[in-house]
């Protein structure tokens, strides 16, 4: 594993606080280069943490020890790792051949085992704070969640009335009702299931939450959503695809229901994609330099999000091939400015181009982007807005609008995709510096290494930009 700088986990200001003049200058700046050629280079990125996270998930609540090749190793990973150890099962690195570290071997939990109170750090994973909670509902004990300062405030109500309305007790340690970390779940070592109602208008996380410990529900799951629109759906059929994988039937023929048949789930052993989301920077480089990015292994049928980078990248003006599992994206003469709705975890890094696009853009569909890992509509305003750029927040996105960038301080608000965004937005502009680089280690903690081995490398030496290797 590369060496990685240390993270500033909560130690960040938010878009509030900026408004108010309180910065926080213990954050380290990181200069971000500027791009004085075209980039041209073959780029490896880490794997996907989405996948990551839910594979970690099944493996712990599987009939027999699995593996995950190739997996993500980052803080989101990490944290997924330790909350499942701390319910019971066994994850042991083993040698693999994944560029960005080893393969995982995961023994899953017992849950007739009585345990002991257990605390779980979530940090700011979303995936963390929403999947793991119903596991701790299925095992028989007292897990205590909380996590960084921001993660207090991201949503959690669905998932904890959710478990509630199973049956299963959640409380907090000092008798307040429990609305957002931190709680504690009280599981007695099974869940009867049925049918559920929820409200997952504010994040998709909810559903995926409840469909991945269904199968292990006495009489499975009937989830019902109700309310204005599921966002990010395509983490759902991820969600599905993934337990389809693994043996658990689901049915999801009727929009907002999602019906899951108790059962086993599968022990297995699969190879984890590489994180298509995180490799929308590097793409993004083609455009913002007007250069060539080839990304390996492009999965020819996928369910990351992140296969949309195809068609996005097309209309602002790159040129995009997929050819022999390549994908090649060359950046147009300019970028163009374009309409985009429901970008979900891309929307930082479309925000970056069009922010640097030669016509006005409008990204729409994204107000729960409010409840990320900061509020990304305010924080991308204030940052864009910040080095000369026109940035409007919408009720449910952002317009953004030419402008003549200059140069000046990223504020990251310890979110990976501002300060990837940050990254961007420097190669085309002299003089950015992006506050709290390290924050990208929530997903990929070797972009700074990455980054710098795309603008090292020639393309002629044919050789792939990844952590570790400067070409
Ligand atoms: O299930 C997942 O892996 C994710 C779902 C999405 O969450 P939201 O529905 O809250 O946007 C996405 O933004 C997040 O990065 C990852
Ligand atoms: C929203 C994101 O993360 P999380 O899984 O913490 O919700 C993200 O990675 O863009």
């Amino acid at each position: 594993m590369p060496g990685t700088p240390a993270t500033h986990a909560g130690n960040s200001t938010q878009p509030g606080d900026l408004a108010q003049g309180t910065t926080d200058s213990a954050l380290p700046l990181w200069p971000a280069p500027f791009a004085a050629r075209p980039v041209d280079a073959t780029v490896s990125v880490p794997g996907s943490k989405s996948l990551t996270n839910r594979y970690l998930v099944l493996a712990a609540l599987a009939n027999g020890p699995s593996r995950l090749r190739a997996p993500l190793h980052s803080r989101d990973s990490a944290l997924m790792i330790e909350a499942l150890r701390s319910l019971g099962a066994t994850v042991t690195e083993v040698p693999g051949d994944g560029h960005y570290g080893p393969d995982l071997e995961v023994t899953p939990i017992d849950p007739t085992t009585a345990a002991s109170t257990t605390a779980i750090d979530c940090g700011l994973a979303g995936t963390v704070m929403r999947f793991v909670p119903p596991i701790a509902a299925l095992r028989q004990g007292v897990a205590v969640f909380d996590g960084d300062p921001h993660a207090r405030k991201r949503p959690m109500g669905t998932i904890i009335e959710a478990i509630r309305a199973l049956g299963v007790d959640v409380g907090t340690e000092d008798g307040r009702p429990a609305t957002s970390l931190p709680f504690k779940v009280s599981g007695t070592g099974s869940v009867r299931g049925g049918h559920l109602v929820i409200d997952a208008s504010a994040s998709s996380q909810f559903v995926s939450a409840l469909l991945l410990v269904g199968a292990r529900f006495e009489e499975g799951l009937h989830l019902e959503h109700v309310g204005k629109p599921v966002p990010s759906l395509d983490h759902i059929n991820m969600t599905v695809a993934v337990l389809r994988g693994v043996g658990v039937h689901v049915d999801d023929s009727v929009p907002n229901h999602w019906r899951v048949a108790p059962g086993p789930i599968e022990a297995f052993d699969e190879r984890i994609e590489q994180d298509l989301s995180n490799a929308g920077p590097f793409l993004a480089a083609a455009l913002a330099t007007k250069g060539t990015i080839r990304i390996p292994n492009w999965p020819s049928n996928t369910t990351q999000v992140g296969d949309l980078w195809r068609g996005i990248l097309e209309t602002m003006g790159a040129t995009v091939t997929l050819a022999d599992g390549t994908l090649t994206v060359t950046g147009g003469a300019e970028i163009l400015g374009a309409d985009f709705d429901e970008t979900s975890e891309l929307a930082p890094t479309v925000a970056a181009l069009c922010a640097l696009a030669s016509g006005p853009s409008r990204l729409t569909g994204i107000a729960h982007l409010r409840g990320h890992e900061t509020d990304r509509l305010a924080a991308l305003v204030a940052e864009i807005n910040r080095l000369g750029g026109d940035a409007e927040e919408t009720s449910d996105g952002l317009v953004i609008r030419p402008a003549k960038l200059h140069a000046g301080v990223v504020h990251s608000y310890a979110d990976h995709r501002m300060a990837t965004a940050g990254a961007i937005l420097g190669l085309a502009v002299e003089g950015v510096q992006v506050e709290d680089i390290a924050t990208t280690s929530k997903t990929m903690p070797e972009f700074p290494q990455i980054w710098a081995a795309m603008l090292a490398a020639d393309a002629a030496a044919g050789s792939t930009a990844s952590a570790g290797s400067s070409n």
